[in-house]
């Protein structure tokens, strides 16, 4: 029997204020779920399902859907692609804006939530809420992947790993034989030790408070580490004499308007990029003396690495499913925890334990 149009009774986690509690199935936790649950972002609304990084089969699709089918294996995308929007016809940007408004009120194109709770209208978050059994996302917002891949690694591209695999390859454009940072060593920064590595970067050094992430990034391309705090003067002025006068590339992961700064102030003068990946708290500014820019250092920003998404999602799959020495997912897979066991996973990760 068909569930079609149908209300499925189903466990979810639902965070009623920050800070509550949540739930979980093939998700990952990023962050950013965090950062939401914690009050600090704008848009947060409450009660929500939070979750933005899954991998599920398709249940059931409403009248009119053809990109997918019941059966079908897909990603969630926070970033969808409807592919006719003025974004989605730029080569310049991933970020389609058909359904931003709807998805930024937690709610669906049409206006409504999917979502009860004891009664009571629970909003959607990033247009995924994986924190749940069963989801409702518009058509855009997911990647048809190959079936054959395990959908417990390859949900880990919903997020982390291309955000930062893409903020090195499409962002920033590593070049072969330059130099490389990265503030911030949790699943983002690794990923873009990965894409460094891939584009041939001489030198990628992991910038972290926490010494415990030097071992384990040794393993995700990164070839030196600093730890800020091991320094009485400024982390920028460490590094440019460390690198013959600053990165080629740097990379912000954190999500810390101080790290932002330092991060752009870290960069050659003349040519340096310094990409912000990390979310910053509401209110939160960046600052820096605009002769930085007027010498040359240039300051980006990504979202989801600059990934089209439903174009781009099934490739990383199959790139995880062929050439895993360059996208090694289960590298990344420090915990594996059942679905009530959520509250421990924002534990650990804020523990930094992944
Ligand atoms: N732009 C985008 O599309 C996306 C952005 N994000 C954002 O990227 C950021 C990173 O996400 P994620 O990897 O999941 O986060 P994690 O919390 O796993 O990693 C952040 C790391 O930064 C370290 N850190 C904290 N303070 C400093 C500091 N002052 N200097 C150097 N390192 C520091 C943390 O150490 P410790 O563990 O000790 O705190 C931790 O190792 C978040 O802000 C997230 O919201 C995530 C996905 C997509
Ligand atoms: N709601 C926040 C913005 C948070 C944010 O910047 N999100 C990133 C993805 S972070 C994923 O883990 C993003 O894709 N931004 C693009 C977008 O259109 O939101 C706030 O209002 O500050
Ligand atoms: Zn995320
Ligand atoms: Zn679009």
């Amino acid at each position: 029997m068909t569930t079609a149009g149908k209300p499925i009774t189903c466990k979810a986690a639902v965070a009623w204020g920050p800070p509550r509690r949540p739930k979980t199935r093939n998700h990952r936790i990023c962050h950013t779920d965090a950062y939401t649950l914690s009050g600090q972002d704008p848009e947060g609304l409450f009660p929500v399902i939070l979750g933005h990084e899954g991998g599920g089969i398709v249940e059931s699709v409403g009248e009119g859907v053809t990109n997918v089918q019941p059966g079908d294996h897909v990603i969630p995308l926070y970033i969808p692609q409807c592919g006719e929007c003025k974004f989605c016809k730029s080569p310049k940007t991933n970020l389609c804006q058909k359904i931003r408004v709807t998805q930024g009120q937690g709610v669906m194109p049409d206006g409504t939530s999917r979502f009860t709770c004891n009664g009571k209208k629970v909003y959607h978050f990033m247009g995924c809420s994986t924190f749940s059994e069963y989801t409702v996302v518009a058509d855009i917002s997911v990647a048809k992947v190959n079936p054959n891949a395990e959908l417990d690694k390859i949900c880990l591209l919903g997020c982390g790993v291309p955000t930062g695999y893409g903020a090195a390859l499409n962002t920033a454009k590593v070049e072969k034989g330059s130099t490389c940072a990265v503030w911030g060593l949790g699943a983002v920064g690794l990923a873009v030790g990965i894409g460094c590595k891939a584009a041939g970067a001489s030198k990628i050094i992991g910038v972290d408070v926490n010494p415990d992430k030097f071992k384990i990034a040794k393993d995700f391309g990164f070839t030196d580490f600093v730890n800020p705090k091991d320094y009485e003067k400024p982390i920028q002025e460490v590094l440019a004499e460390k690198t013959d006068g600053g990165l080629d590339f740097t990379f912000e992961c954190v999500g810390n308007v101080q790290t932002m700064r330092a991060a752009l102030e870290s960069c050659h003068k003349g040519w340096g990029v310094s990409t912000i990946v990390g979310v910053a708290g509401a209110g939160q500014e960046i600052s820096t003396r605009p002769f930085q820019l007027v010498t040359g250092r240039v300051w980006k920003g990504t979202a989801f690495g600059g990934w089209k998404s439903r174009d781009s999602v099934p490739k990383l799959v199959e790139e995880y499913c062929h050439k895993p020495q360059i996208m090694p997912l289960d590298k990344f897979i420090t915990h594996n925890l059942k679905f009530g066991q959520i509250n421990e996973a924002f534990h650990l990760m804020h523990k930094g334990e992944r």
